[in-house]
């Protein structure tokens, strides 16, 4: 990613520590954070300073590094394991990530742990970064085909959330196929919803789409729908923290809406997933567990202050409570397409479609 026309990750090995941005205090401040222990990067990412799936998969890779050079013994790598999954339940990355390094890492001799633990979360860092760049590629194609069709035309993009740099090492998944489409010279433009009650949307997505120069324009996440009905989106374009088996789609509440409208106004809703978001093992999106974050989150908001400082402001009543459920399941039958960075699937031909790929035994 560009910011200020220099080049980033959103998280990189520095020697024995992981430094990170810290997304909580985007869009108004860059800030990076070193990490250095398991216990501190469990809080980056329970505390969202870290957040996407698969950014968070490859922080809990970095975690492991980092929980094994206080101790690399069987039970201290067991130990890293639960605390990490136990952070966020929602995007199979993670779970995928920490049981893929325990796996290889408990066949090795202790004295090799370490060393091995960083070269493999390093390696599953660059190994998002190239998926990313494949499904950017993958889902250009199909704006491409939206602009070939009205030529004189902006085509109008809806994402939900932030599915781009900021949730994955470099790169983005949904925000992915519209940079790729941007640098190839389409016209093309994205209306981003703010994502309450963390404002992901309003905050990240709109703060990525500036710095690399691509018209966007914030809109409240109840305004989707009515855009469908004036003609105003040509396609939805989203991330997902799990995809199951049949195609259902796990992401940011509120996806589900945006789906359902899509779907009576006949708008394709594809969602963009590099395959370790892809959980085999479920084959219902309601299998599926949704985090439950902090009501706070609901009840506050976060924005700068006219001293340039973050604030919080409550915006519920003292005596009401809230509920902050932070994902939803959005059903295969209201999905366009998986864009993955093997190609673009129909949800019902999803698995086929990866049993293809895999090797005859
Ligand atoms: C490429 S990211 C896909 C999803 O992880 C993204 O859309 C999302 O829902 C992120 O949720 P968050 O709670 O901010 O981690």
């Amino acid at each position: 990613m560009r910011i200020n026309e220099q080049h980033f990750r959103t998280i990189w090995q520095q020697g024995d520590r992981v430094c990170l941005i810290d997304q909580t205090q985007l869009p108004f401040e860059l800030v990076t954070v070193e990490v250095t222990s398991l216990v501190q990067m469990c809080h980056a990412i329970r505390s969202m300073k870290v957040r996407g799936a698969p950014l968070i998969g490859v922080a809990a890779a970095y975690g492991m590094a980092l929980a094994l050079q206080e101790n690399a013994s069987d039970g201290s790598l067991q130990g890293a394991m639960q605390q990490l999954v136990a952070t966020r339940p929602t995007a199979v990355n993670l779970a995928w990530a920490v049981q893929h390094m325990r796996q290889q890492l408990l066949a090795l001799p202790i004295a090799k742990r370490v060393e091995t633990a960083w070269q493999m979360a390093n390696m599953l860092a660059d190994e998002d970064v190239s998926q990313n760049l494949a499904i950017g590629q993958q889902g250009k194609v199909l704006i491409a085909g939206k602009a070939a069709a009205n030529p004189q035309q902006t085509v109008h993009i809806l994402t939900h959330c932030n599915a781009g740099w900021l949730a994955t090492v470099d790169g983005g998944t949904a925000l992915a196929s519209v940079y790729a489409a941007h640098d190839a010279g389409l016209d093309i433009h994205v209306w981003v919803d703010e994502t309450r009650p963390r404002n992901q949307g309003a905050s990240l997505t709109a703060w990525e789409l500036a710095q690399h120069g691509v018209p966007h324009t914030v809109i409240t996440d109840n305004a989707g729908g009515h855009l469908m009905q004036q003609g105003q989106i040509d396609m939805v374009i989203v991330g997902a923290d799990r995809v199951t088996r049949n195609g259902d789609v796990c992401n940011k509440i509120g996806t589900y809406l945006k789906a359902l409208a899509a779907y009576d106004n006949r708008i394709p809703f594809y969602a963009a997933v590099p395959t370790p978001t892809i959980d085999w093992q479920l084959v219902h999106g309601a299998a599926i567990e949704i985090e439950m974050r902090d009501a706070d989150e609901v009840a506050y908001m976060q924005g700068q202050g006219s001293d340039g400082k973050l604030q919080k402001v409550r915006v519920i009543p003292h005596e009401s409570r809230a509920l902050n459920p932070a994902f939803d399941v959005t059903p295969a039958r209201l999905v366009t397409g998986i864009i993955t960075e093997r190609g673009i699937f129909p949800p019902e031909q999803l698995q086929q479609a990866y049993t293809a790929f895999e090797p005859k035994s």
